[in-house]
Parts: structure tokens; C-alpha cells; sequence
């Protein structure tokens, strides 16, 4: 089990495959530096980040799929935690940042789908969705993909959301380029989904 959560009332989760550029993401969101890496697997273990003034940290989960010189039992334990804490910490989580890498996401999905598996991608973004934590896909790399629109309704498609995608644009799907610190969309995303959860924080308060 991962251990030492800082104790914050309210967090945003970051989660995705090995490589896909969480901690690039990290770095250009909360300006703290983080080791990133071409080689697959450098975080283990979730990392947490203060955003500067505000009252909720970053948690940088550990990459899930594919990693070099992890077993295949670990790889799965590391699984097994990932789902964990998010399903212990749920009532804390304002928001999922679900990060895939549009360059190879779509392969990939249809690769495990093609062999009868449920590809990781889509099986997290169905439970997140089930526990009621707003996501935002982060389809990060889009300096590498050429046809944008058809990449993104490709993965709107998998995921099971009516495409053009751009009726989700800043809400569920931001497209970024996290190397060159282009991540606006996902930026505009997560204050959406802030302002959504305090409002709701706040009617609760009222109405009990
Ligand atoms: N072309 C391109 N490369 C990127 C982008 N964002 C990140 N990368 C590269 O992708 C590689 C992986 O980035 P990381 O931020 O280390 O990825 P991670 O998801 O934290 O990796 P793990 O720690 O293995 O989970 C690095 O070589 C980054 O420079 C991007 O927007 N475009």
C-alpha cells in the first residue's frame, strides 16, 4: 500500500500509463520540479504537490501498463494500490486527470481491445466515472499527432463519448502539449471542475 498522504482536505489526481508526460504535466501545473524521464516507471509511488495558495495538493499516482524492469506481479500490486487510493480517497478527490499519450493512445486501446482485454485507459476512465470523480483525459503530446480532429474522435469514440470532441473541449477532453507548456486547455478544465466541486461543498453547507 502507498503511504504518507499529506493530510489535505481536497486533492487532484493525476493517473495514466508509464511515459505518457504526468510528471511534464506536474511540473508545468504547480511549478515544482519532478523527476521526469525517457524511461519508463520513474514514479512508484505517488508523489504530492502543494499548488501555490491553494488548499488542495497534486497526487501524482504512479504510471500504470508497461514498465521496464518491473514484473508483471508488481506491475499488477501497483495496480491493485492505484484503484485503492482512489477509491479510499475519493471523497477528496475534486477531480481525476486522466493523461494518455495522443500519439499512441488510440493504437494501444485497440490493440487490448483486439484481444479481447478491457485496455487500462478506458477501464480507468469508467471507474473514475463510477465514483463520481470529474475527469479530465489530458491527451497529452500533440505536437507529435498530425490529424488532430480524427485523433480526438477516434478517442472520444473508445471512451464512449459522442464525438466531435469538441463538444467536450475543456471539460472532458483537453488536448495539450505539456514539453512546450502548452496545457491552457487543461488548465481552464480542472477550474471548471473546482469551481464545480466548492459550489457543491458550499450547497451542501446551506441546505444541511
Ligand atoms: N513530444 C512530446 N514529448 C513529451 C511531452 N510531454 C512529455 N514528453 C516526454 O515524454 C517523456 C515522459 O515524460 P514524463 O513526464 O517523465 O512521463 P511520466 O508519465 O511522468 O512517466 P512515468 O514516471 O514513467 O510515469 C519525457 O521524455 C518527456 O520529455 C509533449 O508534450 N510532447
Amino acid at each position: 500500500m502507498f503511504e504518507g498522504r499529506p493530510d489535505r482536505d481536497d486533492e487532484i489526481v493525476l493517473v495514466g500509463r508509464s511515459n505518457v508526460g504526468k510528471s511534464t504535466i506536474m511540473r508545468e501545473l504547480t511549478g515544482h520540479s519532478v523527476p521526469t524521464g525517457q524511461k519508463p516507471g520513474v514514479t512508484r509511488e505517488p508523489n504530492h504537490f502543494d499548488w501555490s495558495g491553494q488548499s488542495f495538493m497534486f497526487t501524482d499516482l504512479p504510471g500504470f501498463g508497461f514498465m521496464s524492469g518491473v514484473e508483471g506481479e508488481h506491475r499488477e500490486a501497483i495496480q491493485t494500490d492505484i484503484v485503492h487510493y482512489i477509491e479510499n480517497n475519493a471523497e477528496s478527490i475534486l477531480a481525476a486527470v486522466l493523461v494518455v499519450d495522443g500519439k499512441s493512445v488510440i493504437d494501444i486501446i485497440d490493440r487490448h481491445s483486439d484481444r479481447g482485454e478491457i485496455p487500462h485507459d478506458v477501464e480507468m476512465y469508467h471507474f473514475l466515472e463510477e465514483l463520481g470523480v470529474p475527469t479530465v483525459v489530458a491527451v497529452n503530446k500533440m505536437d507529435k499527432v498530425d490529424d488532430k480532429d480524427e485523433r480526438l474522435n477516434d478517442l472520444c469514440d473508445r471512451l464512449g463519448l459522442f464525438p466531435p470532441w469538441q463538444q467536450w473541449d475543456e471539460e472532458v477532453i483537453a488536448p495539450i502539449t505539456a514539453k512546450a507548456g502548452r496545457i491552457d486547455s487543461l488548465r481552464t478544465a480542472l477550474q471548471g471542475h473546482i469551481r464545480d466541486a466548492k459550489r457543491d461543498e458550499l450547497l451542501q453547507f446551506v441546505t444541511a
